[in-house]
């Protein structure tokens, strides 16, 4: 898997400028699909959470188990994860500008009742949006990995992160992540294992099995062409 590559036109908000960021912000010219998405769709799927604090019943009109996917990339697998269960509900965040209208073009092309899509960096929503013991599993699928030693920091994975995604996760809740990078798959079992408040579904020391209900992503199907592996993790959250 390569680094982001930079985009010195992006956009970078003032917040961010002061905040270690797990992202670098690009984007390009939006396709007519990307294009339709966000105009003819994104009145339906995008949630504003300035000023707001995320009531499920508001914003689906039921109270069903909750999956956040961080990261979702273009979003074609969030898409064919929600319609594969559609007794749950999905939030996906993201802050790549191409990947909200696109997801935002295949959930409508398909009338997707049951995902939403916010436009903000995961941190910031999990911190202000969603209140406390609210989620049923997070999930993080092929983040990116930072190889370079003085950008570790810059990984999503790190203690104090999952202390904040433990607070938002319902007791008995599943923190979900993929890679197909062995270091950082490496660094996610030693920073989880010992994680207050969590259990590995897979036992101590364990990378899971891959499980049925992830679909190929996008950043996994590259990997694979890479000749790369996959490593699972499973977290429960007992406290
Ligand atoms: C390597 S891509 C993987 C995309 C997708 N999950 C896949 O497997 O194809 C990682 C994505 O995470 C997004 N990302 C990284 N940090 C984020 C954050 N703090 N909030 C929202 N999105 C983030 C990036 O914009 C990027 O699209």
């Amino acid at each position: 898997m390569t680094e982001p590559v930079a985009n010195p036109a992006a956009d970078v908000p003032e917040e961010h400028k002061r905040r270690i960021l797990t992202f670098m912000k690009r984007s390009s010219a939006f396709t007519t699909s990307q294009k339709q998405g966000l105009e003819q769709f994104g009145g339906r799927y995008l949630l504003n959470m300035e000023g707001q604090t995320f009531n499920q019943e508001a914003v689906f009109g039921r109270v069903a188990p909750l999956t956040v996917e961080i990261g979702f990339g273009m979003g074609y697998s969030l898409v064919q994860m929600a319609q594969a269960a559609p007794e749950r509900d999905f939030i996906g965040i993201e802050i790549h500008p191409n990947g909200i209208a696109q997801i935002c073009f295949e959930a409508g092309s398909v009338d997707l009742p049951n995902l939403r899509v916010m436009d903000a960096d995961a941190l910031l929503a999990l911190e202000h949006f969603f209140p406390d013991a609210c989620i049923d599993t997070v999930q993080l699928y092929f983040a990116d990995p930072w190889p370079k030693k003085k950008h570790h920091k810059r990984r999503f994975v790190q203690t104090h992160i999952m202390q904040l995604i433990r607070r938002k996760l319902k007791t008995g809740g599943v923190f979900h992540a993929a890679t197909d990078w062995q270091p950082y798959a490496d660094w996610m079992l030693e920073i989880l294992e010992v994680a207050e408040g969590f259990e590995n579904m897979a036992g101590p020391g364990q990378f899971a099995e891959r499980p049925d209900f992830r679909p190929l992503t996008k950043f996994e199907n590259r990997g694979q062409k890479l000749g790369h592996g996959v490593w699972d993790v499973l977290y429960r959250k007992v406290a």
